[in-house]
């Protein structure tokens, strides 16, 4: 689907229902594979959600979990341990270019069989799930936090429980965090102290309960963008999310006060408001490696806002859906944007293409924005449509976290053609 966003203004108020965080939902469905006492309200409507859910129920010999990193990385852990199934876990092209050596390293530490059918290092792998009966191992943290927390998940289910030793420095801390808070809610004890994490096993049942997802943070950020780039006064209310999230990009109630966006929390929702003008002085200079999914959403608003902006701890963003630095430097040049990246740091100079007179760059404007089967490329990019009118190739990536996104950006004022 090619989107045509015209330019546009969002009403003065409005507000926006956001389905269930992916992270938190992926993590309760295999506690909840793992533990049927559970019971989840909120689960996100995300593919990648969906995809986790019929990888849990699908009773075939190969498991195909298309884009969703989660997914590949948890269900990695988890068929490891299954005894008496045997599974070719797979996904789409990117997966099968997305390494899973650290963990399936660590996995065969523990004394799995896990095999790669094509590529080492990568998917699509071939598990023969067994009674894992060693509980310690060390593995490099600064790739992917994605590897500990599949370890995490089903450490509890091990006959001795997990012992974790983590080497290098870690990476995405605040899913890890996620990952052990979860564990706690349904009474799994662990410990987390300086690079060793340990996970008991359980002993006892878990109780039945219900645990309800808060909405997506990194969905949010998209409007977060969306009102720093409007005009003062202009509102959006978002629900359902909490002030002491699990979620690590809810650090964006605190990164967009420097874009002129407060955040107050009212009884399951944040209200978001633009309260003050930019001075374009203001030099935006983020350390990301805890936060790396709203990279893209943070370069697109300051480029929006004629900013300077750099932007550390990237180090992750090759590996995801798409190389992210180097589809964030091809699509906001596109717009005329200075940018510089490295491995893990993206530079964009102060600009002031959309303070000149009579929008005369928009003439110039023909081409449109490519997105990498990355829905966040698709999402970060779609709030400039404030600035001017431009094209999204295969907007309908977004499901991978968020398929109601263009209808919700619809319903609060944007124009599609
Ligand atoms: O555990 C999770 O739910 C996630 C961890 C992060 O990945 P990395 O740890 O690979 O950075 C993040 O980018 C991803 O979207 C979701
Ligand atoms: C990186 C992401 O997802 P995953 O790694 O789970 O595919 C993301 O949603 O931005």
């Amino acid at each position: 689907m090619t989107l045509h966003l015209q330019k546009s203004t969002i009403q003065k108020r409005s507000s926006v229902e956001i389905t269930g965080s992916k992270s938190e939902a992926n993590r309760l469905l295999i506690l909840q594979a793992l533990y049927p006492e559970i019971s989840i309200n909120n689960v996100s409507n995300s593919d990648d959600s969906q995809l986790m859910q019929k990888a849990l129920a699908s009773k075939e010999n190969v498991v195909d979990i298309h884009h969703a990193g989660t997914a590949m990385r948890f269900l990695t852990a988890y068929f490891s341990a299954k005894k008496d199934r045997e599974v070719v876990l797979t996904g789409s092209q990117r997966m099968k270019e997305r390494p899973i050596k650290i963990l399936v390293d660590a996995l065969k530490d523990l004394g799995a069989d896990i095999s790669y059918v094509e590529n080492e290092g990568f998917p699509p792998l071939k598990i023969k799930g067994k009674i894992l009966t060693k509980s310690k191992v060390t593995l490099k943290a600064d790739v992917s936090s994605q590897y500990i927390s599949a370890l995490l998940l089903i450490g509890s289910s091990l006959e001795n429980g997990l012992q974790l030793t983590l080497d290098g420095k870690i990476t995405s801390v605040p899913y890890i965090k996620m990952t052990l808070s979860l564990l706690n809610e349904i009474g799994i004890e662990n410990t987390f102290v300086e690079n060793t994490i340990t996970v008991k096993q359980k002993q006892t049942e878990v109780k039945p309960q219900i645990l309800t997802v808060e909405s997506d943070w990194s969905s949010a950020s998209y409007f977060y963008s969306i009102v720093a780039l409007s005009d003062l006064g202009i509102e959006v209310k978002l629900s359902s999310y909490k002030e002491n999230s699990l979620q690590g990009d809810s650090v964006l109630a605190e990164i967009y006060k420097q874009f002129g966006v407060s955040t107050t929390f009212q009884n399951n929702s944040i209200l978001l408001q633009k309260t003050s003008i930019v001075n374009n002085k203001t030099k935006v200079n983020l350390d990301l490696s805890n936060a790396p999914d709203i990279a893209q959403t943070i370069s697109v608003t300051a480029f929006g806002l004629g900013l300077q902006c750099h932007l550390t701890g990237l180090h992750t963003l090759k590996i995801k859906e798409t190389d992210r630095l180097v589809a964030l430097q091809n699509e906001l040049r596109k717009f005329g944007a200075e940018i510089e990246i490295t491995n893990d740091s993206l530079t964009l100079e102060a600009h002031n293409i959309y303070q000149s007179s009579n929008n005369s760059f928009l003439e110039k404007f023909t081409e449109s924005i490519s997105t990498y089967n990355d829905h966040r490329m698709a999402m970060a990019f779609a709030p400039l449509a404030l600035k001017q009118s431009f094209i999204i190739e295969n907007a309908d990536v977004v499901s991978k976290s968020y398929p109601d996104f263009w209808s919700d950006l619809n319903q609060i004022g944007f124009i599609f053609k």
